[in-house]
């Protein structure tokens, strides 16, 4: 069943147009990712699901109602969440526990039991980052809206952010994931959308984004002895062959190893310091994006 259902969104602030038809559903118990470069969207879409933006066109349904109705079901943990650099870890528990008749205590799940006496100005930036969580899962959301979470965080704080993640769609808490990072899209994610200057450039899972790429593997050997490369060229399942000193790097489709390993059989070359690889989300996103580091607008 859709738990968040987007149809033809369109939101634009005076004459810039921020979002512009987008659409997708993210089922319960599904970890949605949206990517995309700064300026494409993504925080003008997921505002627009959290019931905290009017979208200007199109609709938006949480639970099948509006989201501004069903307010309390959804959890929101955004970019630019601060709390004053003096409140305690347990003082700001203890306030948004009081907006609910019921509030869920994550604070021994997400590892904050022994830092309640901490002020909020003196913890880690992994530390903020899982007190913003427990504070957005305080009113026990089915949906958990959480926008770009690990950003600022080094490699270590971000790997422990991923697994309190995992933790609480393990919960049932359905969860959009806003992120600049591919590892953590491919490590948490089931689907992504990539957002690309307001719209939707691509949506599927991150493997299959991946396998979208041209010359999605890899092979690279050295052969033991001289081998004509139009040979390997002329298989199906290969897209290009290209020398680095001795080592030929063949690249193509899934069944590139499979190809290139019997064409060197029946030549009777031995294919020497063999290495498989699989292009990343990374190199897809770049693929969908046209670049890395290229801001939208
Ligand atoms: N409150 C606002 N007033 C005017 N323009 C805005 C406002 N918020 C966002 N925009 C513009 O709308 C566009 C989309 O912004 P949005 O923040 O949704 O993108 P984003 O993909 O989340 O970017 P980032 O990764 O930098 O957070 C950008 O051009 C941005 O400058």
């Amino acid at each position: 069943m859709a738990i968040i259902e987007v149809r033809d969104l369109g939101k634009r602030y005076g004459p810039r147009v921020a979002v512009d038809s987008v659409s997708f559903e993210v089922a319960e118990g599904e970890i949605f990712g949206v990517l995309g470069p700064n300026g494409a969207g993504k925080t003008t879409t997921v505002e627009c699901v959290s019931g905290l933006r009017k979208p200007d066109s199109g609709s938006v349904a949480v639970l099948g109602e509006r989201p501004a109705d069903v307010r309390a079901s959804i959890g929101v943990q955004l970019q630019a969440s601060e709390l004053p650099e003096r409140m305690r870890v347990g003082e700001a528990l203890a306030l948004f526990s009081s907006f609910y008749p019921s509030p869920a205590d994550w604070s021994a799940r997400l590892g904050l039991t022994s830092h309640l006496k901490a002020e909020f100005g003196q913890l880690s930036g992994g530390l903020k980052q899982r007190l913003a969580i427990a504070l957005a899962l305080v009113g026990s959301p089915r949906v958990a809206v959480l926008d770009e979470l690990t950003t600022g965080l080094d490699p270590q704080a971000r790997r422990d952010t991923w697994s309190v993640i995992e933790d609480v769609r393990a919960a049932g808490v359905t969860i959009l994931l806003v992120t600049h990072f591919m590892e953590e899209a491919e490590r948490l994610c089931d689907r992504v959308a990539v957002f690309r200057a307001g719209r939707i450039v691509a949506l599927d899972t991150p493997s299959a984004l991946v396998s979208r790429v041209d010359g999605a593997t890899r092979v690279r050997f050295v052969p033991s002895e001289p081998l004509d490369v139009a040979l390997l060229e002329a298989l199906p399942e290969v897209t290009s062959v290209s020398a680095v000193g001795e080592q030929l790097v063949v690249s193509g489709s899934e069944n590139l190893l499979h190809a290139v390993t019997s064409l060197l059989a029946r030549r009777q070359v031995v294919a020497r310091q063999l290495r498989v690889d699989q292009v990343s989300l990374d190199d897809a996103y770049v693929e969908l994006t046209g670049g890395r580091d290229g801001a939208d607008r």
